[in-house]
């Protein structure tokens, strides 16, 4: 199988890269640049072949990032990943843990109304929630030690306590936000591809500290967890390739 995994930023794209290459001394083929300019670089691993691709920051961003790599793949794509740092709802998602999303939400896509908001779907257009596969979010959480919950995405990173408190009223399952799980779901459902959710926690949502951002320990996270996540996904591949060959 081959999972096209779908970053932000190159600090993400190069943990990823770090937890997916086995033998650093042979780290495997560099870069190449998509039209667009979106960096993608190939990694393989026993029964699964890596492409990570640095997509961009915000929801449309990673849709559009996402959309070309998936348009422009010479050999089909079988799963889509989004990972990279978040926002934690704490207690549950403390700083440096993963959350797996059993659910990626379009947190503020949608309509202020006098009565609160509304999302996207409930007025009527499109989706406002994409469901992985519940089965590999499972057991990516599991493996991983990550919280399987709801990942949030937002275009604008919640900085005060009232946001950060009406997010959870409207989500009280949510483990984390980020800004682009939402794009990257929406370019893999076009494309009739399941779609996974990884974030390690930089920052407890809610009010801004910058000071209190733990980025490195974020990414050492990420690292770690493709590094469980690899197999894990290999795995999968293989028996879904398997089931859909029975058919
Ligand atoms: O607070 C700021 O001044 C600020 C300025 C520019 C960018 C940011 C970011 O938060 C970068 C967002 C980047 O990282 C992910 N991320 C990490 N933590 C959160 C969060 O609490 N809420 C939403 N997104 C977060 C996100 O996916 C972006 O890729 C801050």
């Amino acid at each position: 199988m081959r999972a096209l995994v779908v970053t932000a930023v190159g600090a993400e794209s190069d943990s990823v890269l770090a937890g997916l290459t086995p033998h650093p001394d042979s780290p495997g083929p560099e870069p190449r640049t998509l039209p667009g300019g979106y960096l993608i670089t190939r990694r393989d691993l026993p029964g699964i072949a890596f492409d990570v691709l640095v997509g961009g920051v915000g929801p449309a961003a990673a849709a559009a990032g996402t959309a070309t790599a998936l348009a422009l793949a010479e050999n089909p794509y079988g799963l889509v990943v989004g990972a990279g740092i978040g926002g934690g709802f704490v207690p549950a998602a403390p700083v440096g843990s993963l959350v797996v999303a059993d659910a990626i939400v379009a947190a503020d896509l949608g309509a202020q109304t006098p009565d609160g908001f509304v999302d996207v779907a409930s007025l009527g257009f499109g989706r406002s929630v994409h469901l992985p596969p519940a089965e590999l979010a499972a057991r990516a959480a599991e493996a991983t030690g990550a919280l399987l919950a709801p990942v949030l995405t937002v275009s604008t990173v919640t900085g005060t306590a009232d946001g950060a408190a009406a997010l959870a009223a409207r989500h009280p399952m949510a483990g984390a936000e980020a800004m682009e799980g939402f794009g990257v779901a929406e370019a893999a459902a076009a494309h009739g591809l399941p779609v996974l959710e990884i974030r390690a926690v930089s920052n407890a949502v809610g009010p801004r500290d910058r000071a209190a951002w733990r980025i490195g320990d974020a990414l050492t996270a990420l690292a770690e967890g493709f590094r469980v996540l690899g197999p894990v996904l290999a795995n999968w591949g293989e028996r879904h390739e398997q089931h859909r060959g029975q058919r």
